[in-house]
């Protein structure tokens, strides 16, 4: 039976590794699969894993019908016996139930990979439906880590190295190795604790390089 599965964990976690793997592993037994992206870091139609690999992919637009395309395909002699979506948190809640479909009617297997929620620890629409309709959601064991050591469950975006609560829900953007010159807009992946009080790694280390207040007599 085709199953809609989808992995989840932080930024920074192993969601694209594990996509570009699993694309591998089935592509190595003969199946034929489709490679689905969108706003990925390292540009249009690539998706991309920080250890390296990258592989070409079908850049998803808000209007893109993935029922659509895989129905035109097959009208058209051609195979398909998987899909892997990354960066699914960016798909349109529509889209996510055309990949159920696409799973139900077509006995087809997909593969989404993505993010829950967004710096404001909101669900993106598109993880929420995920989470709504696949067969199974799947944490990743590599668990990123907060400056404090605890798992890191929680995206903060900083500006300028401030955490910020407030603006557009997409900014591509990537997480800023700490001690290096902070970027316009990046992430830091934190613990609840720590993104509830906006303690990011370079707030945490100013506030304990600061002199401890003299004591009132
Ligand atoms: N130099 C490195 N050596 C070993 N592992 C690395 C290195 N750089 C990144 N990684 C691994 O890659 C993971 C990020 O992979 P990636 O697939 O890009 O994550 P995601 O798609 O979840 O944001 C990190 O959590 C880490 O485990
Ligand atoms: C939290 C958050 C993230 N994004 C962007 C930043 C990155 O470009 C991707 C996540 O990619 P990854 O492979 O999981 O590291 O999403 C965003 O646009 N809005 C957000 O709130």
């Amino acid at each position: 039976m085709a199953e809609l599965q989808f992995f989840t964990g932080t930024m920074d976690s192993g969601k694209s590794t594990l996509a570009l793997q699993t694309n591998h592993n089935h592509a190595a037994r003969g199946r034929v699969g489709r490679i689905f992206t969108t706003h990925d870091r390292a540009g249009e139609s690539i998706l991309s894993s920080r250890l390296g690999l990258q592989h070409d992919a079908i850049e998803v637009h808000p209007d893109f019908n993935f029922w659509r395309y895989v129905v035109d395909t097959l009208t058209h002699g051609g195979r398909i016996d998987y899909l892997i979506c990354d960066e699914a948190q960016f798909f349109t809640a529509d889209q996510i139930d055309q990949l159920a479909r696409v799973v139900d009617e077509l006995q087809i297997d997909v593969f989404a990979f993505g993010i829950l929620t967004d710096f404001r620890t909101m669900l993106f629409p598109g993880s929420a439906r995920l989470v709504e309709l696949a067969d199974r959601v799947l944490v990743l064991q590599v668990e990123a880590l907060c400056w404090c050591g605890k798992r890191a469950t929680h995206n903060a975006r900083t500006e300028n190295g401030a955490m910020v609560v407030e603006g557009e829900v997409i900014v591509v953007g990537d997480v800023d190795a700490v001690d290096e010159a902070p970027a316009d807009v990046a992430y830091e992946v934190l613990c609840r604790q720590h993104h509830r009080r906006r303690l990011t790694a370079a707030r945490a280390k100013a506030v304990s390089m600061a002199p401890e207040p003299l004591p009132f007599g």
